[in-house]
Order: C-alpha cells, then structure tokens, then sequence
C-alpha cells in the first residue's frame, strides 16, 4: 500500500520523563512515507506548516495527507502491551476463583491447545489484533502457542493488520498435560527454529514483526530445554520472554524443581535458574516479578532484564501487588503487560489504570509497611510512561516508538473526549463515553480524566509506522 506524507496537526501529549507529561499545543508533526517522523513545530498551525515546514521538507503540500485533532483531542503514542497471551484471548474474564498453577490446568492449556485448529486460530488472532488495535495497542509482545503454524499465522496477520508484534512460540517440555507439551528439549528448539525462520522471512529487516524467544516459565521447562533456549538467543540476539515470581506456589515449585546440584548456580532462586541457563539478557522480557527478591532483584539490574508489570492479571488471580517503584528504584526497567487471560481486559490504558491503583496497596515488610505510602504510589504522568515509553525500552524499541520525536516512528493514537456542551449534553459529533469534559480542566486534569474512565470508545484512530490501521465507525 502507497503511504504518503503526512502532517498531523494539534496538540500531542507524551512522555518527557517518568514523572512527565509534556504538552505540545498548536504543533505540526510531519510523518515521511516509511512512517518516520521528520519534523515536530510548535506554534504551527497549517498555514505556518504549509509556508515554512512542508516546503523545507521538499515535500509539495498539494500531495500531502493533512490529519487535524479536533478541539479537546490530542494525539497520544500508541500502548506498548508488553505481554499477553493472543491464544488465550477468548478466555479473558474467565478465571473464577482459581490462581495461577490451577488456572493453567482448568482454563488456559486446553484453550491453548485447541488452536492447533487453523481456523480457530485464525478466528482467536485475528480478532486479538483487531482488538487491541482498537484500544491503541500499536505494539505487543505476544505468546502463541506450541503449535508452529498457527504461532506463524499470528506473525502473519500482525503484519497484515498492520500492528507492530514480538511474536513467540511456546516452549513447555514438562509438567503439562500430555495433550499439550513438547515432545523433548531437542523438539521444542527444532520447532521454535522453525517459527524463528517463518516470521524472519516474512519481515526480514524485522520492520514490525519480529520472532521471541519463549520458554513459557521455568516449571513447564526442563533444564536442558532452558539452556538450549538461552544458547539460541545468544545465536540469534533474540529477545526473550518468560515468566517470574508471579505466586508463591510457583516459586516453590521452582525452588524444588530446580536444586542447586541440579543447575550447578549459586542458589535456586527463580531469577538463579533462568540465568544459570543463560536466559537473563538485556533483551529478556521477564513478567510479574511480583516476589523478587532483593538479590533477585541485583541480578535482573545487572544482565539487565526488564519488567512486564500486569496488574489486572496480578490482582485476577491473586497473585500479589508488585513493587514497581522498588523495582524501578532498583535500575530495573519496567513497562504495562494485559496478560489476557490471567488479566481480563485488552486495553493498557486499564493496565495504567490497575497499574495506579495497585500501587496504592503495595506492601514492602511483613509488618504490612508500605501500604498506602505516597512514595509507592504512581502517578497519572508515571503510569501512562510505562504504558508508551517504559514499555518501547522493555520490548527492546526504544529510540524507535513510545514518543513523538523527530526519527522515531509513528505509532500514535488520536484520542477524543465527550465535550459537555452548554445545555448538559454532548454533542452529536462527540463520541459517547464515560470521559466527560466541562471545558474548564486543565490539561493534566483531562488526561487524568482519560486515564481513569476511558476506554476504547476514545480512541478515534489509530496509526503503526505512519499506517492507519484502526478508525472508530
Ligand atoms: N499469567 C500467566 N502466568 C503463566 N505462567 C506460565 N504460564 C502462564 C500464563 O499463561 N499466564
Ligand atoms: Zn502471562
């Protein structure tokens, strides 16, 4: 498809720091054909553009595409959803009082499972990505499943929807149902060099799809299967992605699945047994961290992993409130995982939402210290930088998305609020919404507004590496 020039008009909201918003009112950004952005002005309203921006482009405005936000919408960086599950989509909100180790045996293996069905896997992902595109999830890093076709039909319909993606086959080789486990170490790693090599020819500069390497956790995986894994990614320079410290019966499990005589590391904790394997890169892609401990912690920061945080999947199934400002205090860097289905929505923007709150009740020391204590807690600005920034640097593409610069790419959102009009009422050409604005809110005050009632019917449009790939009907 033939992109064109773009020139975007109004006011952008993005990160500047992790406690800081930055407004751009009244400003141009200018979008080349590979969706780069080559130009940001403030103080440039169209006609300024059209005299001064364009032309010092070379660009001829008569060919440019010109997107204008209306009054009250700004144009936000596209969501960053630094881990979720695609095949257990059909799943989300389906969990009822379980946590995670039955979780996975009642509800999630035979989902997962049952997308060996090509159909149904093409049904579950194409709906996945049109999903989460249309609640601005320009960029995921998705888990498929076992099965390399339908783990190569998500990378293909990625990229045929558009939506940037990491996508990974599941490696499990052990303590799963019969039904649904790698046939050995040797057949997990043949099978993810497969999928590696489909999504590497279907995207070989890796422009918006790339494959993940995907030990599914350190239970579902046997040691030798871990260090094959590890030494792929030291081939490869992939990116990993796993999961850790999410509940307490889990790190127990690991604690007894994998002895120090076993792994040969200098104790058997979780981050231990990964790194004893050679899977804690600084491409790893470690999600929940809820229970790390502090020399868990240092090893993390120091092979420089980073942390999905999923706080609606931590608090769905119990599985604790994590410290992320201990974490980022700590140099760990963190972005905003939905883990659908251990998480039950699709959008980050409820992710910051449950990310804010959460912290609200994180707990430090057994004598409950921490609770309720404002250092612990995250702010509007802190959030919706995991969300956009935070979560480019976690996937490995920060200097390339999660902000509006000029060189990096375009992946944004244009989000609208409902304008409450003189008479209590929104107008026709407003977008209906739990979002209400009077017209006297501060900048911060609306998009904190955004943040705590906001949903997809705000978000009007959505744009992957200059390419419109949603617009609300
Ligand atoms: N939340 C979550 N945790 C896991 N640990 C291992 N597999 C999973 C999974 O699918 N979801
Ligand atoms: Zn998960």
């Amino acid at each position: 498809m033939e992109l064109r020039n773009k020139l975007f008009l109004g006011t952008f909201v993005h990160s500047k720091a992790l406690d800081e918003l930055e407004y751009l009112h009244n400003a141009a950004v200018c979008v080349d054909t590979t969706g780069t952005i080559v130009a940001v002005e403030v103080d440039c309203d169209e006609p300024r553009a059209r005299e001064i921006v364009l032309p010092g482009l070379g660009w001829d405005g008569a060919e440019v595409e010109v997107v204008k936000a209306k009054e009250g919408q700004f144009f936000f960086p596209g969501f960053i959803d630094t881990h979720l599950h695609a095949s257990q989509y059909p799943n989300i909100g389906i969990f009822g009082k379980s946590t995670l180790l039955d979780w996975l045996n009642t509800y999630t293996f035979p989902l997962e499972a049952s997308l060996a069905d090509p159909a149904k896997a093409r049904r579950v992902y194409t709906r996945v990505i049109r999903k989460t595109l249309s609640h601005g999830t320009t960029c995921a890093a998705y888990y498929a499943t076992i099965d390399v076709p339908s783990t190569n039909l998500l990378a293909d319909l990625c990229l045929s929807h558009g939506q940037r993606a990491l996508v990974g086959r599941v490696c499990m080789d052990q303590l799963s149902p019969d039904y649904y486990r790698d046939a050995s170490p040797d057949a997990s790693l043949a099978d993810t060099r497969a999928s590696i090599a489909h999504i590497l020819t279907a995207d070989p500069t890796m422009s918006l799809v790339r494959p993940i390497i995907t030990p599914r956790f350190a239970p579902a995986c046997s040691l030798p299967l871990m260090r094959q894994l590890g030494a792929l990614a030291h081939e490869t320079s992939l990116p990993i992605q796993t999961h850790i410290s999410e509940n307490k019966s889990e790190i127990a499990l690991v604690q007894s699945l994998f002895p120090r005589s076993a792994t040969g590391a200098p104790d058997n904790s979780y981050a231990t047994v990964y790194d004893a394997a050679g899977l804690l890169t600084d491409k790893t892609i470690l999600a929940h961290a809820v229970h790390l401990t502090e020399a868990e912690a240092d090893l993390v920061r120091a092979r420089g992993a980073k942390v999905s945080h999923c706080p609606c999947s931590n608090s769905a199934i119990t599985s604790g409130a994590a410290r992320v400002r201990w974490l980022l205090d700590r140099g760990i860097g963190c972005g905003l995982g939905t883990d659908m289905s251990g998480g039950y929505s699709p959008s980050v923007l409820e992710a910051a939402r449950q990310a804010a709150l959460v912290s609200r009740h994180v707990v430090l020391g057994a004598d409950g210290r921490g609770e309720g204590e404002e250092r612990e807690k995250l702010s509007v600005e802190e959030v919706l930088f995991l969300a956009t920034r935070g979560g480019a640097e976690v996937v490995g593409l920060e200097g390339r998305v999660g902000g509006f610069g000029v060189g990096l790419e375009w992946d944004a959102q244009l989000v609208g609020l409902g304008l409450v009009g003189e008479d209590g009422e929104v107008g026709p050409e407003e977008e209906e919404g739990d979002v209400d604005v009077f017209g006297w809110e501060s900048w911060p005050e609306r998009v904190a507004k955004w943040l705590y009632n906001g949903d997809d019917r705000n978000t009007k449009r959505v744009w992957v590496k200059g390419r419109l790939v949603h617009q609300r009907k």
